[in-house]
């Protein structure tokens, strides 16, 4: 299998183009891993902003400057929940610190105040593709902005340097980690600005890779604590969609904005409804996923999201061949050019669903994705929240579906293990798709609020509106005791393993319910004490018990190579043996 996502790679020297990695630095989850034993520095959440800032902004002097250019500049009627507070701290001077969801507008908080000011905002971002993007975009409404990055040609960088000491100063300059770290002649610009109070603002977007509590921390953030020192009078803005308290807390002391104005946004994404489906095998999969997309978003815009660019591929030739659906691909593996115009067509409409790695996403700014559809589970639940995230961004309802089988969970743990990283990388990485699997297997708890606790953030259930299926599955609940059938599958796992034969998932099942099946009578387990020891659980129930004894771990799986090169995941105790000495 060519898995496509490498979320652990190091970035590569000079911002991130269009591989397969997923849109942007790997988010960071709520809470640290519990393998990483390192002093919690103390948590200082992010805190409202004081009341002389949030009160009476319309008062400000330059209230009716910035309301003109957000209406004739931006083409926008009016600000979204805290944009104006963003917006005002930065007039101010202010450095700011703006926490807000993918989706929900950090960049106004700092193009228009930099439109407004005389002078260059600098705004580094380890994304070249964002980059160029939010250029492009903002070229194309007539703001002067420009773009350092070393794919471009050194003449290129040096028209570039050239225009920012020159009259015709670009507002913006979006530049790379890397070029302001490594470029001599950049130091020397910013210095000249400085000198000669041109430098507004510096503004570093996924402001998370600076801190070493982020998984993805990338090297080349690390000298921007120096920015502080080097332009004291310089403000900075540091944004992110993806930090606990922790790593705001670390942002703000390395970046050493201690009196920044805070400002947070719930998390939640009122307008997506969440819901969790069981693979029974991959063709109804892509058959349920045919469906869905025939009767509910026949004429509308979807990502469907795959492990592997095979899979991609395959999906997608499926829907096209088989349901006659408008499918296209897009993987890393794909030309330059050929992303280029699958990305273009599907945000032009042409094609409607793009079936994908999680290569894409990366600036990607679609308003009227109506669906994303997981046919392979996401590696991390900060990744889904992102993943999911593309969906709805214009704020009308949008439908998240993840598929989910037992089959794929041991297939990614599998390829985790087999993984060359670091041990300690590997099980970072494993602890974290293990939110995936507690968040697919719980089928009570409310998915919103699942996912806004694994950012911190506390959420009532009442308000999901049954915008998820636990919260509109009304079946009462009822929670009973399986210990006593979870201490009989172990004694039979362990009297079946003494047969020599490795035992799968579903043998042990069916030996639990005393199936009479020819092969369990062939391998000889029908014989095994505790044989049928769990007659009273139906099937359902029986492999219930057993996928929760994998997920509380007390069953593992391991895989092996069986006849003609297939492979089987087997099970295997993880229980602690107790062994004395007599
Ligand atoms: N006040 C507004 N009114 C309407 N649309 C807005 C407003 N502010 C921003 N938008 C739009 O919302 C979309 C998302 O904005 P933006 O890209 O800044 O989000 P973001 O928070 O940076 O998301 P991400 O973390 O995914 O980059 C854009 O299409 C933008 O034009």
């Amino acid at each position: 299998m060519d898995a496509d996502e490498d979320y652990w790679d190091s970035f590569p020297s000079d911002g991130i183009d269009l591989t397969d990695e997923p849109d942007g630095p790997v988010p960071t989850p709520a809470t640290p891993p519990a393998t990483q034993p390192r002093p919690l520095p103390p948590i200082q959440a992010v805190s409202p902003p004081t009341p002389s800032e949030s009160a009476d902004l319309k008062t400000r002097p330059y209230y009716n400057q910035i309301l003109d250019t957000l209406k004739r500049v931006f083409g926008l009627p009016t600000f979204r929940p805290k944009q104006l507070d963003a917006i005002c701290a930065a007039m101010d001077g202010r450095d700011v610190f703006v926490l807000f969801p993918t989706g929900s507008g950090k960049s106004l908080t700092f193009q228009l105040p930099a439109v407004c000011q005389k002078g260059v905002t600098i705004v580094v971002s380890p994304l070249l593709s964002l980059m160029r993007d939010q250029v492009q975009a903002l070229q194309k409404i007539g703001v002067h902005c420009a773009l350092i990055n070393g794919d471009m040609k050194e003449s290129e960088r040096t028209k570039v340097k050239t225009q920012l000491r020159s009259r015709d100063k670009p507002n913006l300059l979006y530049v790379t980690p890397e070029q302001l770290q490594m470029s001599g002649y950049m130091q020397s610009t910013l210095q000249w600005l400085y000198e000669h109070g041109q430098l507004m603002r510096f503004v570093i977007d996924e402001a998370h890779c600076i801190s070493d509590w982020g998984r993805r921390f990338r090297d080349s953030y690390t000298h921007l604590t120096e920015l502080r020192k080097s332009y004291p009078k310089v403000p900075i803005s540091a944004l992110t969609a993806t930090a606990n308290a922790e790593v705001v807390h670390d942002i703000i002391s390395r970046l050493d904005i201690p009196n920044c104005v805070r400002l947070k946004l719930s998390f939640n994404r009122t307008n997506l409804d969440y819901e969790v489906r069981p693979k029974k095998s991959h063709k109804a999969c892509v058959d349920e996923i045919a469906a869905l997309i025939q009767t509910r978003f026949p004429t509308h815009t979807g990502i469907i999201y795959c492990h592997s660019r095979d899979k991609c591929e395959e999906v997608a030739k499926e829907l096209r061949e088989r349901y006659k659906l408008n499918a296209k691909h897009f993987h890393a593996g794909l030309a330059d050019c050929d992303k280029r115009r699958v990305q273009r067509e599907w945000s032009e409409g042409e094609v409607l669903i793009i079936v994908a790695t999680v290569a894409f996403g990366m600036g990607i700014d679609k308003a009227d994705v109506r669906y994303v559809i997981h046919h392979t589970l996401p590696a991390t639940l900060a990744n889904y929240y992102q993943e999911t995230g593309r969906a709805g961004r214009d704020g009308r309802p949008a439908h998240c579906v993840l598929f989910y089988s037992y089959g794929d969970v041991t297939s990614r743990l599998e390829m985790i293990r087999k993984d060359e990283k670091p041990e300690e990388e590997r099980r970072w990485m494993e602890e974290d798709f293990w939110s995936v699997v507690r968040y697919c297997s719980n089928d009570v708890r409310c998915r919103r609020q699942q996912v806004l606790d694994f950012f911190g953030e506390k959420f009532d259930p009442a308000l999901c509106r049954d915008l998820c299926d636990n919260c509109r599955d009304k079946t009462p609940v009822s929670s009973e005791d399986y210990t006593e059938d979870a201490i009989r599958a172990v004694a039979l796992f362990e009297n079946l393993s003494t047969t020599g034969t490795p035992i799968t998932k579903s043998h042990l099942v069916s030996a639990l319910r005393g199936s009479k099946l020819r092969t369990m009578v062939d391998k000889g387990f029908v014989n095994v004490d505790g044989y049928g020891s769990c007659k009273h659980l139906t099937q359902q129930l029986a492999e219930r018990l057993i996928d929760e004894m994998l997920f509380q771990g007390v069953l593992t799986t391991v895989q092996q190579k069986t006849y003609q090169d297939y492979t089987s995941s087997y099970l295997k105790a993880s229980y602690p043996r107790v062994r004395m000495k007599r």
